[in-house]
């Protein structure tokens, strides 16, 4: 049975991502996004479950953050989980006494039409999970009156929930990934996705649209670009991309080559099944079967025998 570290304590929703990847896990909550990704490279897990993006707010960054740097870690797996926030209070605590609310950034950010509308004076509070919010919230001297998590954090912590799906839009879902130290990869199951980063070689005119183009010209889809600072200097910037397909399949791998050729470094995070199970639509002439088939071609030629 496979231990895996996750953005902790009990009742968060990265819990819910990981007991929906991994219902058999055992699970070892860490106080933040570092600490289980640490946990999964020092081997004290074998992997970590962490949220990565979400459909409203974007990127998480420390996530992208922490997987660009440190010892590789390797996506193996990612769930799409719908994600909806209740406002927890203590038993007996009613709207007009709530001054302080506590929460995770994202949730904060996907309840902001709620919170001017309701509770247009409280002042808001990062945290560092939503459950920890709401465990926070229930011990009896907490300075905050009120959390903003999912409802079973509520019944966790004997909260009482004031509020439900108070988030901005009621369709929110939120990408968390698998990760675990390098290995064998997942099998390519024709619907897959390839994640990686690329730092430039040289800042010059059309840099980024050079990268681009090693995906464009062999037909593979982007379905997320992220630029995120270096921290070498304002302007210095590496990317993040997340492509359709799979490592394993020939315009995948030639464009990972290609990128590889003209950055400074690419650093491969994986090729795993997609969770929406959607397969790319491959434009003529960048199928397997077509690159098959001019790597033939070339081998002809040089022999002398086109
Ligand atoms: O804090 C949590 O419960 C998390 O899993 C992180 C998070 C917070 C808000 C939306 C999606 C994920």
């Amino acid at each position: 049975m496979p231990k895996l570290a996750y953005l902790g304590p009990e009742g968060t929703f990265c819990e819910a991502a990981l007991r929906i990847v991994a219902p058999d896990a055992e699970r070892l909550p860490c106080a933040s996004v570092t600490a289980a990704l640490d946990a999964a490279r020092s081997g004290e897990a074998d992997g970590a479950v962490v949220p990565l993006e979400n459909s409203v707010e974007g990127a998480i960054t420390v996530t992208l953050d922490e997987l660009a740097r440190g010892r590789p870690l390797l996506i193996s797996a990612e769930v799409l989980l719908p994600v909806e926030f209740s406002l927890l209070v203590r038993p007996g605590t009613a709207m007009p006494h709530i001054k302080r609310v506590y929460s995770h950034p994202a949730a904060i950010t996907q309840c902001r039409n709620y919170l001017a509308r309701e509770l247009p004076d409280a002042v808001v509070v990062a945290a560092p999970s939503t459950a920890a919010a709401a465990q926070e919230v229930s011990s009896p001297g907490s300075p905050y009156d009120a959390a903003i998590a999912p409802a079973i954090a509520g019944e966790h912590y004997n909260l009482t929930e004031l509020g439900s799906n108070i988030g901005d839009r009621d369709d929110t879902v939120t990408r968390f990934i698998r990760v675990s130290p390098p290995g064998p990869l997942p099998e390519p199951t024709g619907a897959d996705r390839t994640s990686l980063v690329a730092f430039l070689r040289d800042d010059h005119p059309g840099a980024l649209l050079e990268m681009l183009n090693e995906f464009a010209v062999r037909g593979v889809n982007l379905t997320r670009i992220e630029s995120r600072p270096t921290g070498d200097g304002i302007g210095r910037y590496f990317f993040h991309f997340d492509a359709e397909g799979h490592v394993a399949e020939a315009r995948v791998g030639d464009a990972l080559s290609g990128l590889h050729r003209l950055s400074d470094e690419v650093r491969f995070l994986g090729s795993y099944p997609r969770a929406d199970r959607i397969s790319p639509e491959l434009k003529r002439g960048t199928t397997g079967a077509d690159f098959a088939e001019a790597a033939e071609w070339l081998a002809r030629v040089r022999a002398g025998r086109a």
